[in-house]
């Protein structure tokens, strides 16, 4: 099959005479034992190893996944970028580092719809197939959403970046968190007040972290849609993949109408989140990416509400 595409050539050495001009070798005499069950198992090795490990997992692993969205579309498939992760005790020498590709190769069967109630399911599950009391997942993913031009309705996809993570312990349970990074434009305040006219502006990236209260039920509520509101409702304006003269006339004097500082932003968003009842506690930061300067302008709020109060 592979030979179809390939040119017949006289010219060259063959494949395995070039690969032996560079370097390549024929293989020596193997005496370790090629059968899995004849095979030392360094990493379960019991002994005293000095410490136990808080986190020890694989991450940046790359995997299609399928994300339900209460925004169009409702469905779709993206990329995930997962960590994997789970302690170890002092007596273990190191953890089965096959076993977390494992079970995402055996989730992904028929699809890896990636929501709350299956990471969970995932993540204890996972801490029975590598005989720990913890495990840890946590998955990144571009999630999609269709925008329209206010105006001309006219069509595009925007995406924000998404995270979930799920903390499994056989003695406390599960600790859920999520997030969202969205874009949004911001207008300068000072500079539209000292301007004979214009205000310079910036696209800002705002990020939430949120723990979720213990009743949140997923299937009433999509949580990236509303961190995704929170931080475009109070913006400037918001952007958009396709604006036409009518749109871009109504966004940009939308975003004069509603300037606002870095500060303004987190202080605007967190005011969204105290009232969202599924939050428990949350973390929001603003990073502005100024058009009349080289840096950006940050800003962050951590709340919890179980802890703190307002004023
Ligand atoms: N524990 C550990 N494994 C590593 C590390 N780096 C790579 N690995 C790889 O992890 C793989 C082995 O995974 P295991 O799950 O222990 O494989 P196994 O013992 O055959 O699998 P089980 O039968 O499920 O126990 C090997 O390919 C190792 O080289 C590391 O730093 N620590």
């Amino acid at each position: 099959m592979h030979n179809t595409y390939k040119q017949q050539s006289t010219s060259l050495p063959t494949k395995e005479e070039r690969h032996k001009l560079f370097g390549s070798v024929d293989p020596g005499p193997k005496y370790k034992p090629t059968d899995k069950s004849e095979m030392p198992d360094l990493q379960n090795s019991k002994q005293d190893f000095l410490f136990s490990i808080d986190v020890v997992g694989i991450n940046n692993v790359k995997h299609p996944i399928k994300v339900n969205s209460s925004l169009t579309p409702h469905e779709q498939t993206t990329i995930g970028t997962f960590t994997f992760s789970s302690s170890v005790a002092r007596g273990s020498k190191g953890t089965n580092m096959s076993r977390f590709t494992e079970q995402l190769t055996k989730y992904s069967e028929n699809g890896f719809t990636v929501d709350m109630e299956t990471l969970k399911e995932f993540t204890q599950e996972l801490a029975g197939r590598l005989k720990q009391n913890d495990a840890f997942v946590q998955v990144e993913f571009p999630w999609f959403f269709e925008r329209k031009g206010p105006s001309s309705e006219l069509a595009g996809m925007n995406h924000a970046d998404a995270y979930i993570t799920v903390s499994y312990s056989a003695d406390t349970g599960f600790d859920i968190e999520a997030g969202l990074t969205g874009k949004i434009t911001t207008l300068c305040p000072c500079s539209k007040e000292i301007s004979e006219y214009s205000a310079h502006n910036q696209r800002g990236n705002v990020s939430m972290s949120v723990e979720l209260s213990d009743d949140f039920d997923e299937t009433t509520m999509d949580w990236k849609e509303a961190l995704l509101e929170a931080a475009e409702s109070n913006a400037s304006a918001r952007i958009h993949p396709v604006l036409k003269r009518p749109d871009e006339k109504m966004v940009t004097e939308q975003a004069y109408e509603n300037p606002r500082f870095v500060e303004d932003m987190v202080r605007l968003v967190a005011a969204d989140l105290y009232e969202y009842t599924f939050v428990e506690a949350f973390e929001v930061s603003c990073q502005n990416e100024e058009s009349i300067h080289l840096h950006d302008a940050i800003a962050t709020i951590s709340f919890d509400k179980r802890i703190d109060e307002l004023g």
